[in-house]
């Protein structure tokens, strides 16, 4: 994670060439740049950028997002600042179950428009690809809506998304963690995989649950996770962040492929994560909202756990900027900036299974990078909430973003 390649230490300038499905097809000096071009006979109109001696680092893959929801929750936050914790105010109704009251009034509609907002900010804040989940919905019509609105293939807003059915987000008043495992896996799950037969949510790609004390405890967790493993998605998953209830022990033996928050976890979780390959997605804006205390980040790396970021943007911690998250985890989880940039770029995009794809600049990647306008790289997260000075462009798949 330390081991960053830098790709032109000399003094001459670095040429890009990027083809037209958008993945990287050159990264060289200019004179091999113009002979490809030449040679290639490709009659296609061809762009070029001029990055006025800006540095290239990869586009950021947010690992960990809950970016679709209607309301906001600011009068918690007063409520956190006062001594609450979480679960006091989660249980006196507010937290997950205020959100989900919001969003099920919402229309489709409002929620998309409001998603595109989010998705635009994200973009310009240097985000190329993003994991997000459902789970303000909780019951079958909202939990599709917000799966349909993260669905949505808008050209105009390029953002990708890894979508993450996380049906088992909390239990809703009037249910019991019994009924709403047994309607997301006999209900919910089905009704995904026959969209998907049809050729819709073709996105939905990982199953999510908060895995917590008093929310979904291990056992109905591995329920839920299985049945999302059997319809062909991915295991991700919320493990150890407020309690310490043996989630990652059971996620490493489940195959999960990603787990995230793990303050709470154990040295056997460590040491099964290591060995399972599972990423350890950490949130260091959530931690320090909550005052928690952060994860253990350098036993993690030390114990060869692959260490990824995700920003966790949701009402609770509104914060969608990859290189504030990467700030406060390099402050408060002890990474150093290339560990930082590493957990942001490469290893976020294999806790979406892009790991081959995304997350570095590198020929037949896909071609999703920032520009930075500043005397080296690690401006972008030195400079503390001023990444708008540092990013002048953000290219996905080859196009510069213009949002
Ligand atoms: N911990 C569970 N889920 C979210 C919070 C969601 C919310 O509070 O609305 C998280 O990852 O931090
Ligand atoms: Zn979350």
């Amino acid at each position: 994670m330390s081991n960053i390649k830098i790709l032109n230490d000399a003094s001459e300038s670095l040429a890009i060439l990027v083809d037209s499905k958008g993945k990287f097809a050159y990264i060289g000096d200019h004179s091999g740049a113009e002979e490809l071009m030449s040679s290639s006979g490709d009659s296609e109109a061809v762009r070029i950028l001029d990055s006025n001696g800006g540095i290239a680092i990869p586009g950021f893959v947010d690992g960990h997002s809950h970016p679709v929801f209607a309301g906001d929750r600011v009068h918690e936050f007063a409520m956190k600042l006062a001594g609450a914790t979480y679960m006091e105010v989660q249980q006196a109704g507010g937290g997950i179950m205020f959100t989900t009251n919001k969003t099920r009034e919402a229309s489709e509609k409002e929620l998309r428009s409001d998603f595109e907002e989010i998705a635009k900010k994200m973009l310009r804040s240097g985000t190329t690809t993003l994991e997000a989940k459902s789970g303000y919905g909780l019951n079958v019509d909202a939990e599709m809506k917000m799966l349909r609105v993260l669905a949505t293939e808008n050209p105009s807003i390029p953002l990708e998304v890894s979508a993450t059915f996380c049906g088992a987000h909390a239990v809703p008043k009037g249910s019991t963690e019994a009924e709403q495992t047994r309607m997301i896996c006999d209900e919910l799950i089905p009704q995904i995989e026959s969209e998907k037969k049809m050729g819709n949510l073709t996105n939905v790609e990982n199953i999510d649950v908060f895995c917590e004390k008093d929310v979904f405890e291990v056992e109905s967790s591995q329920k839920i996770l299985k049945r999302g493993q059997e319809a062909g998605m991915a295991v991700n998953f919320h493990a150890e962040e407020l309690k310490y209830i043996g989630g990652v022990e059971m996620g490493a033996r489940i195959g999960a492929r990603a787990m995230s928050h793990l303050e709470e976890i154990s040295e056997e979780g460590i040491r099964l994560m290591s060995s399972s390959g599972s990423v350890a997605v950490l949130l260091p804006s959530t931690a320090f909202i909550l005052r928690l205390t952060p994860p253990p980040a350098r036993k993690l790396i030390g114990n060869g756990v692959i260490v990824a970021l995700g920003s966790d943007f949701n009402p609770n911690a509104y914060c969608f900027a990859m290189p504030m998250i990467m700030h406060f985890a390099c402050v408060t989880m002890k990474l150093s900036m290339p560990e930082a940039l590493t957990a942001a770029t490469l290893n976020s995009a294999h806790s979406i299974g892009r790991g081959k794809t995304h997350g570095a600049i590198a020929k037949g990647r896909n071609a999703d990078f920032v520009i930075l306008s500043a005397n080296s790289w690690e401006h972008i997260i030195y400079r503390i909430a001023a990444h708008d000075d540092v990013i002048r462009h953000v290219i996905k798949n080859g196009n510069v973003v213009e949002v």
